[in-house]
């Protein structure tokens, strides 16, 4: 089916229909590395019930009071560190990402993009596909590992615009994609390619994923041993002679117990213990970013380094390469399945 303006009554409103769209979502990103819109970024981000789950009453106050006003110069200073002539990263490795999807697809589907907090929004995009007479939309969180924080907050959004909605596309959502062969194919080829072009050969390979509370695994979220599962089949799938894997989250936040090992914990640990070379890789993120731009590749070649590490290397993640965008397209045409 294609999108048409059907023949209509001259006082009938113009009708757009027929079409697919495929929304990739990922976490969102200030406008710019300045401390207001950091604050304005993370106002939006750390409200979310989803993200933080402290009673508003309790929460609010500790995040305006304090973490508003102290949080968001250092984080911009950082952003800084890392921001590109194309904006903040990952916006802009996510805007490629839909850029090749959109070539890939040709006329069979809109493909856009949009960020959970900030621009462009879920609400904005979804009625922008609608617009353009998508009928049937595919909701596609780019995290592989299903987080409550990250990939039910997305849907939670597109969601809420959908409740607006006198006339509501088809929603689909993309299904974790943790343990899909085609993910761990593609991590595998990606960094193992990524590993023969060092000109080092690294002991370890350290797989950082982004932390959460500790206390979200006993709730029942699946993120911890989704990503456990990752580790397990990715190192099943690259073994290599003289390569050890460890896994470590990243990130923590607050004052709560995270997951452990935390990564900064597990580098100085390493190389106390004599480990000199080091690669650490983020499966978890379908983008770089300020998780992985600055506090692994500088932070954490800093902290690897000041205790006795010699050679370090922060590999990319799966952005625009060849695995990645192969990868991305049999996941998105799969779940478009009987759509186009
Ligand atoms: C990949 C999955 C992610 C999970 C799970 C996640 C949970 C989570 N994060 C915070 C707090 C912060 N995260 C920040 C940045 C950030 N987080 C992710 C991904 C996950 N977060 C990404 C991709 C990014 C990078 C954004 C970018 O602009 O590049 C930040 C902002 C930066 C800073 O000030 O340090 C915060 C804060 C919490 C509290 C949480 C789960 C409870
Ligand atoms: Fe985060
Ligand atoms: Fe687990």
């Amino acid at each position: 089916m294609t999108w048409q303006e059907q023949q209509l009554p001259g006082d009938h409103p113009p009708v757009r229909s027929g079409k697919v769209g495929v929304l990739l979502v990922n976490l969102g990103t200030p406008d710019a590395p300045t401390t207001a819109d950091v604050k304005r970024y993370l106002a939006e981000f750390l409200s979310d019930r989803r993200v933080v789950e402290i009673p508003p009453i309790a929460w609010q106050p500790i995040l305006r009071g304090i973490i508003l006003n102290t949080r968001p110069a250092k984080s911009a200073e950082a952003y800084r560190k890392v921001w590109s002539e194309d904006g903040s990263p990952l916006a802009a490795i996510t805007k490629a990402q839909a850029e090749a999807m959109q070539q890939a697809f040709g006329d069979t589907a809109e493909v856009d993009w949009a960020m959970r907090y900030g621009e462009p929004s879920i609400p904005r995009q979804l009625a922008k596909l609608k617009d353009a007479g998508c009928e049937r939309i595919l909701l596609a969180p780019l995290y592989p590992q299903y987080c409550g924080a990250t990939t039910a907050t997305v849907v939670d959004k597109a969601n809420e615009w959908m409740a607006a909605q006198r006339w509501q596309p088809s929603l689909r959502t993309l299904p974790p994609y943790h343990d899909d062969p085609l993910y761990i194919e593609a991590l595998a080829s990606d960094i193992s390619r990524q590993l023969d072009a060092l000109d080092f050969t690294p002991e370890l390979l350290l797989l950082s994923f982004h932390g959460m509370p500790a206390r979200t695994l006993e709730l029942g979220d699946p993120y911890h041993c989704h990503c456990q599962k990752t580790a397990r089949l990715l190192e099943e799938r690259m073994a290599r002679e003289g390569l050890r894997f460890r896994t470590s989250f990243q990130s923590r936040f607050g004052r709560a117990k995270w997951l452990e090992p935390a990564t900064d914990a597990v580098l100085a640990e390493e190389a106390q213990a004599g480990t000199k070379r080091l690669a650490v890789v983020a499966p978890g993120f379908s983008a770089d970013c300020l998780e992985t731009l600055e506090e692994l590749a500088i932070q954490g070649h800093e902290q690897f380094a000041e205790a006795g590490g010699e050679r370090f290397a922060a590999l990319s993640c799966l952005n625009t390469s060849a695995a990645g965008l192969t990868m991305l397209e049999a996941l998105l045409r799969r779940e478009c399945g009987g759509w186009i």
